[in-house]
């Protein structure tokens, strides 16, 4: 084991994330980014010593967090600067094993894979100094006044974090840079302007920093491709299907697809017993893997006894749009001998349609009789299926 100091950064401001707050407060899937971002080197059993850069205004915000979100070590508080490096040089100040290398990392950076952490750290322990940085990818144009050059991309790397060093070698770095007021973008540039060799490990495509808003929406697609076991780039497609079944009873109504249809018997349930909501519902949960409507709203919970299945519908869907996905096209049957549908199958169609805020040519409803054979042929009850496909274009 190659063991390490972290100095984790979150004293920024986040301006350009328009966020009107830090971002690393902001809510990636289930945790603020900066939970995200220290349990990366929570876990990592190579990870010594854990630094929290935080503003001082936050602190007290911060300590909450680490309440609400524990981890399995002590994380060690410190208060931040008015730039980027002087609150690395804070985090240097705390310090307390100086004969391990230190890792600096960006609190907005949540995504650096735990094998690249033991590389680098490997790295700095032969090299000194190390940073993790890919090869650009975009050709880089270079202003000045005489117009744009094209820089030769061959020789470019796009610098990352963490960046590691030997703990005297950074601190010389820093405390120098601070004697002639320079202050660079990263820390391997002040290591570069003492003459020293920085070493670089190629990084990931996935350890972005979020900056700015449109990184929150690549930051939730990346935890739903990780949740869902997605591989490789592309728009990622889900399917679902669903299955129900009510039992036909005298005294109820009869409502299917959020639309009460004039008949001498109606489906017994706990909630209003809506077959093909259900089935919707349940084809919906089962293509972003999240169960059955069973387990979101069990029918032993006296909240949901006649619940309206229209607004049991539209939380199912909230569940599914908040992880990036849009409706691709659905396919639905109700399998009913009575009462008659087709009169109604136009309304219900559009009444999902605006349940799941889509327009109606994503959605087909199509009724059958099973001619007068089982359950449903002897109007003991009424059946409902749905096949679901959910397209996720954050994925693109
Ligand atoms: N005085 C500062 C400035 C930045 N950072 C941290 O350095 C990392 C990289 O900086 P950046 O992404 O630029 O974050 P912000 O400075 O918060 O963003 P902005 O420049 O948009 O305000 C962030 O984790 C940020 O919290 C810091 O600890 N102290
Ligand atoms: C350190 C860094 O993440 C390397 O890419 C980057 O330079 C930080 O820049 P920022 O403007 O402070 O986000």
């Amino acid at each position: 084991m190659k063991k390490y100091t972290a100095i984790i950064l979150a004293a920024g401001q986040g301006k350009r994330m328009l966020a009107g707050r830090n971002k690393q407060f902001l809510k990636i899937g289930d945790q603020p980014l900066i939970c995200h971002t220290l349990s990366v080197f929570d876990q990592d059993e190579w990870c010594e010593e854990l630094i929290l850069v935080t503003n001082e205004r936050e602190r007290s915000q911060m300590e909450e967090l680490l309440k609400e979100y524990p981890l399995r070590q002590s994380v060690h508080l410190v208060d931040g600067g008015a730039e980027r490096q002087d609150s690395v040089f804070a985090g240097l100040e705390a310090v307390r094993n100086r004969e391990l290398p230190v890792f600096i990392h960006d609190g907005a950076r949540p995504f650096v894979p735990q094998e690249l952490l033991h590389e680098l750290s490997v790295t700095a322990y032969e090299k000194k100094a190390a940073l993790l940085a890919v090869p650009v990818t975009d050709t880089i144009k270079q202003k000045s006044n005489h117009g744009l050059d094209t820089l030769d991309r061959s020789t470019l790397w796009a610098a990352q974090t963490p960046q590691a060093f030997s703990y005297d070698l950074i601190y010389e770095a820093h405390e120098r840079a601070r004697k002639s007021r320079y202050y660079g973008t990263d820390d391997a540039s002040l290591v570069e302007r003492l003459d020293k060799e920085v070493a670089i490990v190629k990084g990931s495509y996935d350890n972005i920093k979020l900056t700015t808003p449109e990184d929150l929406h690549k930051a939730q697609a990346y935890l739903s491709n990780q949740r869902n076991g997605k591989v490789g780039d592309g728009p990622m497609f889900r399917v679902g299907q669903g299955f129900d079944v009510h039992q036909l009873t005298e005294g109820r109504p009869c409502i299917i697809g959020g639309i009460e249809i004039p008949y001498e018997k109606g489906l017994l349930g706990h909630s209003d017993a809506d077959v093909l909501l259900h089935t919707i519902a349940d084809a919906c949960l089962g293509a972003i893997g999240e169960g059955d409507i069973g387990k979101h709203f069990p029918d032993t919970d006296p909240a949901f006894k006649d619940a309206d299945s229209g607004k049991l519908l539209q939380h199912v869907w909230d569940i599914v749009t908040e992880q990036g996905y849009e409706l691709g096209n659905m396919d639905c049957t109700v399998i009913a001998q009575a009462p008659k549908m087709a009169p109604y199958i136009e309304q219900i169609r559009e009444n999902i349609a605006s349940l799941l805020r889509v327009e109606p040519g994503r959605i087909n409803v199509k009724a059958t009789t099973t001619e007068k054979l089982g359950f449903t042929g002897r109007k003991e009850g009424i059946a409902a299926q749905a096949v679901v496909l959910l397209q996720n274009n954050q994925h693109s």
